[in-house]
């Protein structure tokens, strides 16, 4: 037949229900035990230990593993041999004086455990003693450790255990108590003939099984343990975001030094084609065999004459010069040599006119000299000294070149065009009379 069993679920050290299953130091020698005596168990599960008896008084459940031996619980019970032994104490604060037992207890308050042995024990010999029920050996200490009541009496072993696991440091024993646990079965009367088997299990027990109870006994120390694991995965996580972090930042000094060269290298390139357009407009508006202006660069700077003429009336001489038979000189002595006649000319006018005129080949062998703030004896004298450095300078080609003059002072109501009519029918006048000449046109 199988024998249903109960416990008390909340005895710790002793015995407990953990996961619904029999736990602590009852549950290891039950085990043995029943083994021993070839017993079929099976554990009904209880609220309390106050459930715990109930249950035994109403025949729900055949025995209980472990506990004290009272006359009230023989009313129902058989009792087997008992199997564990343990003084029981009284624990207080630690700012309570020792006392010698329960006797000396007076006007404290003292921790009971509902229906323990100790609640009918207190009631019968010590009736004056102010009994607080708690709920279980945890309960009561807790409230001592607290000061909500003064003392607790409870069995040595199983409280000790519960002081170093919940770190009750408040607590200290002031004395024993006058009972003493002896732990063991407790079965129904109709049960009894199990008993002799029972008892000889327990005679079994050898001396190695009582060392092992005593070793449940030990407190559980809580080590604090550092979790490695999780150390090594923060650390490999940050270690990947520092790793990442850097990389990021050296493609970033990369990326900022190439685009900082890529910066030069336009900076370079932009300049050079600042100096390049710069050249060009110069060579636009540059006659490229005698390097004066051509012109295009002329047209402005004859409006603008035009414009101050017009505004403040300030006078500008136009010198028209051409090259005196110079189709013979091509043709005699070739273009090569036509070309440096122009060449000479050219800087023949550079060097003769001021940094304030304005010198351009007009096109052919004919050039144009623009004298802003000039009257005409000026732009006189300037042509004269054009044609006398042009003899000096032509010696040194094959043939000595001259060239006609014309010239036009503009007039009030002068256009480009009849201004420049003007120094060309003088120019003109200057050929037909024989060349090298300087005719000045007339208003
Ligand atoms: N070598 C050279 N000859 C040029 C250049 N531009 C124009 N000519 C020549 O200059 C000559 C000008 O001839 P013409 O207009 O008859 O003038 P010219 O022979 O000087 O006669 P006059 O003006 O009356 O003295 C032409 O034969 C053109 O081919 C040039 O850049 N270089």
């Amino acid at each position: 037949k199988t024998l249903n069993y109960c416990v008390d679920p909340n005895w710790t050290p002793y015995e407990y229900l953990e996961q619904g299953q029999h736990a602590g130091l009852s549950a290891f020698y039950f085990e043995k035990i029943a083994k021993f005596a070839n017993l079929e168990i099976k554990l009904v599960q209880t609220e309390s230990w106050q459930a715990t008896i109930e249950a035994l008084t109403k025949d729900e459940c055949d025995l209980t593993p472990f506990l004290n031996y009272s006359d009230a619980r023989a009313e129902y019970l058989i009792f087997s041999v008992p199997y564990f032994q343990a003084p029981n104490v009284i624990f207080a604060h630690y700012q309570q004086k020792l006392i010698g037992g329960l006797a000396q207890v007076t006007n404290e308050r003292i921790g009971v455990v509902k229906s323990y042995r100790l609640e009918s024990y207190l009631n019968r010999y010590y009736p004056n003693i102010e009994q607080v029920p708690v709920a279980s050996e945890l309960e009561g200490l807790r409230k001592v450790n607290n000061k909500e009541i003064d003392l607790f009496v409870s069995s040595y072993y199983g409280a000790n255990f519960l002081i170093h696991q919940h770190n009750l440091a408040n607590i200290r024993i002031i004395g024993l108590a006058d009972l003493k646990d002896q732990l063991r079965i407790g079965l129904r009367h109709e049960h009894s003939d199990l008993m002799p088997k029972i008892n000889q299990a327990i005679l079994k027990l050898s001396e190695e099984d009582h060392r092992h109870a005593f070793s449940l006994l030990e407190p559980v120390k809580v080590i604090s343990q550092t979790n490695y694991t999780l150390a090594w995965q923060i650390g490999a996580i940050g270690a990947l975001l520092v790793m990442m972090m850097g990389l990021r930042y050296y493609y970033s000094l990369q990326q900022k030094h190439a685009l900082a060269q890529k910066n030069q290298a336009l900076e370079r390139l932009h300049q050079a084609l600042e100096k390049k357009n710069t050249q060009l407009e110069a060579l636009a508006v540059t006659d490229h065999l005698t390097k004066l202006h051509n012109r295009s660069y002329l047209s402005d700077k004859i409006a603008e004459c035009i414009n101050r003429k017009k505004r403040y009336q300030s006078e500008c001489c136009l010198i028209m010069c051409d090259v005196d038979n110079f189709k013979a000189f091509n043709d005699n002595f070739g273009h090569q040599v036509g070309d440096e006649v122009l060449v000479v000319l050219a800087n023949t006018i550079r060097g003769c006119a001021r940094e304030t005129d304005f010198t351009a080949r007009w096109g052919g062998e004919e050039f144009v000299i623009i004298c802003p703030e000039t009257n005409l004896n000026d732009g006189l004298s300037l042509a004269n000294r054009i044609r006398q450095q042009l003899t000096i300078e032509s010696a040194k080609l094959p043939c000595p070149v001259t060239c006609s003059i014309g010239i036009a002072q503009l007039g009030s109501f002068d256009t480009q065009e009849s201004w420049f009519a003007s120094a060309d029918q003088a120019l003109y006048l200057a050929k037909e009379a024989g060349k090298d000449k300087i005719e000045v046109a007339i208003n």
